[in-house]
């Protein structure tokens, strides 16, 4: 099986003006692959929807190449461009009207027949789509009745039953609790895996991209486009990339984003994961600087701090604030 989806070469996106050309992104090279599950970030407005409406066929090119299936995205028509890719986007008009087995079922528009009806493969496609994503209780419930969460899964079985071998999905995570985000992600990448499905995933979720993803693609200001694992990313310090401030670094050990640490001359001895959480605080309340250790005990937890024992950070901190 060919592994390259969709591929970009030398790709210059934007939008015109009059006959003015407003050129958003520059220079993009790239590769989406069958089995992975690719996650692009970047920043507010740095271009990620303008680039995926290119895949979707919405924004010509001003220059360069961009394949889906080894055809240029441009020479499909609607329908067959429909069976090659699959689109979830983050705020759809749904009609709230529809049942969810309804919905999915639109997934196979591009395949029904002139009298509309869904044939005995459409409904397998359909049960299928609503078994991988474990909807299919929900199957006879009105779409506007049930939760975010479900909703996105939903979503996500109509672009299955469409049964292309590209998915893109838009900030598929928008507005979940953390352990559904952590479940679309793991359904998606489930999904790629096991149904050989090229998925790009538009997010802002760095953290959750990372536990999921098997490609990365960043994307920042005027610079070219980072592609590759997300460990090796992570571990080059790429990553930074996404945070051009200062005030902003990656925290390789924690695997997030955290605002560059103040120096300090806190002296705090214990395990290393509890002298992080009693820095944080101290660095919070505002002290750089203390007039001697604090030692972490566990188990009990206990601070001690000038021959003094706190058994929470408030205590020690209000002592602190008052002497
Ligand atoms: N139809 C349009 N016409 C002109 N400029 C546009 C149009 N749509 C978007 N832009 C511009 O293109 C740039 C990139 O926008 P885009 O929506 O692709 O960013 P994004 O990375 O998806 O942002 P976000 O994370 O906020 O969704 C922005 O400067 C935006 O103003």
């Amino acid at each position: 099986m060919e592994s390259v989806a969709v591929k970009g070469e030398g790709l210059s996106l934007g939008y015109l003006k009059g006959k003015q050309r407003k050129v958003i992104l520059e220079q993009l090279n790239f590769e989406l692959k069958t089995k992975e599950l690719t996650c692009l970030l970047g920043p507010n407005g740095v271009g990620k929807s303008t680039l995926v409406k290119a895949m979707m066929g919405q924004l010509i090119p001003f220059e360069g190449k961009l394949e889906l299936k080894k055809k240029n995205v441009s020479e499909y028509a609607h329908d067959s461009r429909a069976k090659m890719l699959s689109v979830v986007l983050s705020e759809p008009h749904l009609p709230g009207n529809l049942t969810v087995e309804q919905l999915v079922s639109l997934g196979r528009t591009p395949y029904l027949k002139w009298y509309g009806a869904l044939d005995t493969s459409d409904k397998a496609a359909v049960n299928r789509a609503l078994e991988i994503t474990q909807v299919d209780y929900i199957r006879k419930e009105l779409v506007n009745e049930i939760s975010d969460g479900q909703r996105q899964k939903v979503l996500i079985a109509r672009a299955l039953a469409q049964d292309s071998p590209v998915m893109i999905l838009d900030e598929p995570t928008a507005h979940l609790d953390l352990i559904n985000r952590y479940e679309i992600m793991r359904l998606l990448q489930e999904i790629a895996h096991a149904e050989s499905k090229a998925i790009l995933v538009v997010t802002h979720d760095l953290e959750i991209a990372l536990e999921s993803a098997d490609q990365f693609w960043l994307l920042s200001c005027g610079l070219p486009l980072i592609t590759g694992k997300p460990e090796d990313l992570v571990i080059s310090g790429q990553i930074n990339q996404l945070y051009p401030s200062d005030r902003y670094e990656f925290d390789l050990l924690r695997g997030r984003v955290r605002l560059r640490e103040e120096s300090s001359n806190l002296e705090i001895i214990g395990d290393q994961d509890l002298t992080f959480w009693v820095k944080k605080a101290l660095l919070k309340a505002g002290f750089q600087q203390l007039d001697g250790p604090v030692l972490i005990q566990s188990n009990p937890i206990l601070l001690r701090y000038q021959e003094l024992e706190f058994s929470r950070l408030d205590k020690l901190i209000d002592f602190l604030r008052k002497n």
